[in-house]
């Protein structure tokens, strides 16, 4: 048997995900869904009925593979966990926006946040699933999606390192102003979601914070075939 969503999310070591995410902007989780779940969520992207529209990579210059954003009704699985994700990292989104001299006003509970994005237009969903083969990747990119930007993400690893896939890893690059980019690895395990930020996020300096801008992407798959899940708060225009 598998724990119910909401205390899956509340078990995961916050501690140590909060201090990553403040130090570097990104944090893995720790496995947060099984061997099972993944594998039924990447048997998913082979079921059009899903999904709302399919992108594939190479036509728009956004690198090799494809990817589908899912159609609404979502799975009631991953309505679960965007909002208990969103309910945790809230608090934390709001402090960023403080430390950047933004609103902070991200309501507590998803549904008020995605209730905010369709009064604003923005009112397409998107989770989706991605999947890459040998010699695919995806460039370093930001999800942004409209004006409403909720200021983290998820990205779920759904096949096993190093024996479904090789390569393929998971990229971020923090752009400094007025510094050379930095680039962080972040490797994760089957089922485990790596948290980062969409877009900017504040870094204290000795004279006050400042703002860095995050990317991510994917490194060239080497073999085999990688899935990932990418859980999004805000909707899209
Ligand atoms: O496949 C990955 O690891 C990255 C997916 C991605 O770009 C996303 O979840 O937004
Ligand atoms: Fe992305």
């Amino acid at each position: 048997m598998t724990s119910p969503v909401p205390s899956r999310v509340d078990a995961l070591d916050w501690p140590r995900i909060d201090a990553d995410l403040a130090t570097r902007g990104c944090a893995a989780t720790g496995v947060l869904f099984t061997p099972k779940e993944c594998a039924a969520l990447a048997a998913m992207y082979e079921q059009p009925q899903h999904f709302r529209s399919r992108v594939v990579m190479q036509r728009h210059g956004f690198g090799q593979g494809e990817y589908q954003y899912f159609a609404n009704p979502l799975p009631s699985k991953l309505v679960a966990f965007r909002s208990a994700l969103y309910e945790r990292l809230a608090p934390l989104a709001n402090a960023w926006a403080t430390a950047m001299g933004q609103p902070a006003d991200y309501p507590p509970d998803h549904a008020s946040y995605l209730d905010r994005c369709h009064a604003a237009g923005q009112l397409r969903p998107t989770p989706l699933l991605l999947r890459y083969d040998e010699g695919d990747y995806n460039c370093l990119h930001q999800d942004l999606y409209g004006d409403l930007q909720f200021p983290l993400q998820l990205t779920v690893l759904l096949n096993r390192p190093g024996e479904d896939f090789t390569g393929g890893e998971f990229v971020l690059t923090e752009q400094r102003p007025r510094m050379q980019s930095r680039a962080e690895v972040v490797p994760l395990a089957q089922g485990e979601a790596v948290i980062f930020a969409v877009n900017q996020r504040p870094v204290a300096g000795t004279r006050g914070s400042y703002r860095v801008t995050m990317r991510h992407g994917v490194s060239r798959v080497r073999s085999g075939r990688r899935h990932t899940l990418g859980l999004i708060f805000h909707d899209a225009r």
